[in-house]
């Protein structure tokens, strides 16, 4: 794991190894909390109460472009000293931030605050309609989603934070917690919300990787095109990325706009080459901040990794073998 400059958490891709699929890659994007003037020095009255005042309702902050989750603002202003508790909505956001910023480690709080006038920047400069001829014409140096896609923009830093919030807390958990609850579908937590495009003066294709996600929405926007399907290849955890293939774990899938795919982060997978057109896809990167604790405390991973799975069926096959062989042998004995 190496983070550049830009604050962008990215994974170095594993050593190349041959397996038949070409080494896989791992892409990382950031959407890290972006904090606001962290320099300000703590004035000891900003205290929060130790019980909070049950009867008051919080005020809702979801529309507001906030560095961190506006339900974090709802829940903490009940603790609010009794004389802030009837200020304007954005006095009680200033409080509370700066509370929260002193919580943020030095270096996080610079980053941050770099991320928020990056994203300041660009929703007082956008006005142009074709996103690449602004940012050409305007000579503006914009973070990518991640490292391997050279085109494309990270929805997040334009306005769409909390719209794509919500799509994930209300439509992307409920499904992730039947389908992947095994990789922590159930506790997504935060995204990474991007666009993609491929064709012509775009992007070609996109090699073998995982995504630094638990569970990827990936949308197909368009518009007319050939090519660019994406190929599955199982789904691996750290120490598997790099493995081979079953048969069965072999999938190809092709991409119709206004379809969309939802796979495991971890489910390895690549996009062909789009030949002809160009072809936009929409993608969120939803991530569980406790399945991400928990891994750290596990080894086998049977339940979602099919190399974990397969070592562990032949474990069971070996001591069943061995069991069988150890009752012959008794047999064996006591007959004789
Ligand atoms: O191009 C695609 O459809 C796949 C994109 C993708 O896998 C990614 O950005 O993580
Ligand atoms: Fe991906």
């Amino acid at each position: 794991m190496s983070t550049d400059g830009s604050g962008d958490r990215r994974e170095d891709p594993p050593p190349p190894q041959n397996n038949g699929s070409g080494a896989i890659a791992s892409i990382g994007g950031g959407n890290g909390v972006v904090s606001g003037d962290s320099s300000r020095p703590f004035v000891p009255s900003q205290r929060l109460r130790l019980n909070p005042n049950k009867d008051h309702k919080p005020d809702n902050y979801d529309d507001l472009q906030l560095d961190f989750n506006p339900s974090i603002f709802s829940s903490l202003e009940p603790y609010l000293p009794p004389s802030m508790l009837s200020v304007s909505r954005e006095a009680k956001v200033q409080f509370m931030r700066e509370i929260l910023l002193r919580y943020l480690p030095q270096g996080e709080q610079t980053r941050a605050q770099r991320h928020r006038e990056y994203r300041q920047k660009i929703i007082s400069n956008y006005q142009v309609e074709n996103f690449e001829n602004w940012v050409n014409e305007a000579k503006f140096r914009i973070m990518r989603p991640n490292t391997m896609n050279k085109f494309g923009a990270v929805l997040d830093d334009f306005g769409l934070e909390t719209m794509l919030d919500k799509l994930m807390e209300g439509f992307i958990r409920p499904i992730s917690k039947v389908f992947f609850s095994e990789v922590g579908g159930s506790t997504l937590d935060s995204h990474h919300g991007f666009v993609v495009e491929y064709g012509k003066d775009r992007d070609v294709d996109l090699g073998f990787h995982v995504d630094d996600s638990e569970v990827t929405l990936n949308v197909c926007l368009g518009k007319e095109f050939s090519g660019g399907e994406l190929f599955f290849r199982g789904t691996r955890c750290d120490k598997h990325v790099n493995t081979g293939s079953q048969s069965e774990e072999i999938f190809d899938y092709s991409h119709v706009p206004g379809k969309a795919v939802l796979h495991r982060g971890r489910h390895r997978h690549g996009a062909r080459a789009t030949t002809a057109g160009h072809r936009i896809n929409l993608l969120l990167w939803c991530r569980s901040s406790v399945f991400r604790e928990m891994k750290k405390y596990q080894k086998d991973f049977s339940s979602w990794c099919g190399e974990c799975n397969r070592e562990k069926n032949e474990r069971q096959r070996m001591s069943i073998a061995a069991t069988k062989l150890e009752l012959l042998r008794r047999e064996g004995e006591s007959t004789t």
